[in-house]
């Protein structure tokens, strides 16, 4: 197995409050990774720690770059511009595609960031071949195509989620981290965006971490599992024996010993229903 980012001690405090708690970590190149955990356990902040939005008390990061087979570099006090040209690109759940723009447009300007050509005025031009057939690749993948001349003011929910995935994915990341990609979406949405991720893992060198408070999801996309509770990491492995530790069963899933964990049933009747609730 490869890694592809590695946490080493990595720790962030506000005042007293431990926000991380010198974590370690090896997220590999072949794996989708969740990271679970309860409100308040951490991980927004790893992930701030991660892209570099956020300096840490202490400890390190280190990232393997896009194209490249070398070793991991130090990327612990990057700026966040610089760690997203490495590699290290984050789709937001908060909506951070330009809604007065279309789809294709957003996607244009992903890629000319991507290349460094911000300035370079030849690259908002049409007659840029590269460009526009790069648009077009990255939309086919993600499965946009049909709604590239579709302003993103005018998408629904699940479209812009998508269109957020295919802008993280337009750098050529080594690594995407993902904020609940489900957040919002009923049953029918969900299972398609697990589908959707799912695909782009086996069709990308991209590797995929989400954070995700759906038990469904995380169990049904996750080759390894995380898990953060007050800023520590309490377990990490496959989800069987994720589910099967005493300390996550208490802290996150608030289950018994024996107690099964089933799906929910308000997602049973979405699906009986051709997933008409939100
Ligand atoms: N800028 C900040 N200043 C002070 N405390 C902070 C700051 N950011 C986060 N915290 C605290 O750090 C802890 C971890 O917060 P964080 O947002 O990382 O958790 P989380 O797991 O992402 O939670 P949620 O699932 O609710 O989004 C919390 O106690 C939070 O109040």
């Amino acid at each position: 197995m490869s890694s592809v980012l590695e946490t080493e001690e990595l720790r962030r405090q506000f005042g007293r409050l431990v926000a991380v708690d010198d974590v370690n970590v090896s997220i590999e190149a072949d794996e989708i990774t969740s990271i679970i955990g309860p409100n308040g356990a951490g991980k927004t902040t790893f992930y701030n720690l991660l892209t570099g939005r956020l300096e840490p008390t202490s400890g390190s990061v280190r990232l393997r770059p896009r194209d490249s087979e070398a070793d991991l570099i130090d990327v612990t006090d990057k700026p966040p511009h610089e760690i997203a040209s490495l590699g290290l690109s984050r789709g937001f759940q908060i909506n951070n595609v330009f809604d007065g723009l279309t789809v294709g447009e957003n996607l244009r300007i992903a890629r000319i960031s991507r290349d460094g050509r911000t300035l370079d005025f030849r690259a908002v031009a049409d007659t840029d071949d590269d460009l526009a057939e790069g648009v077009r690749d990255i939309a086919d993948l993600v499965d946009v195509t049909d709604i590239l001349d579709t302003e993103c003011a005018n998408l629904s929910h699940g479209d812009k989620r998508k269109v957020e995935i295919a802008l993280a994915l337009a750098t050529d990341p080594s690594i995407v981290l993902l904020d609940e990609p489900t957040a919002g979406m009923n049953a029918t949405e969900t299972a398609r965006m697990v589908e959707l991720v799912e695909r782009l893992d086996d069709e990308t060198d991209t590797t995929f971490v989400i954070t995700e408070h759906d038990m469904e999801v995380v169990l049904g996309i996750s080759d390894r599992i995380l898990v953060l509770d007050n800023g520590e990491l309490i377990a990490d492995g496959a989800p069987d024996e994720v589910l099967a530790d005493s300390r996550v069963r208490e802290a996150y899933l608030g289950l018994d010993e024996d107690e099964e964990l089933e799906a929910s049933p308000e997602r049973g009747e979405a699906e009986e229903t051709g997933g008409e609730s939100a």
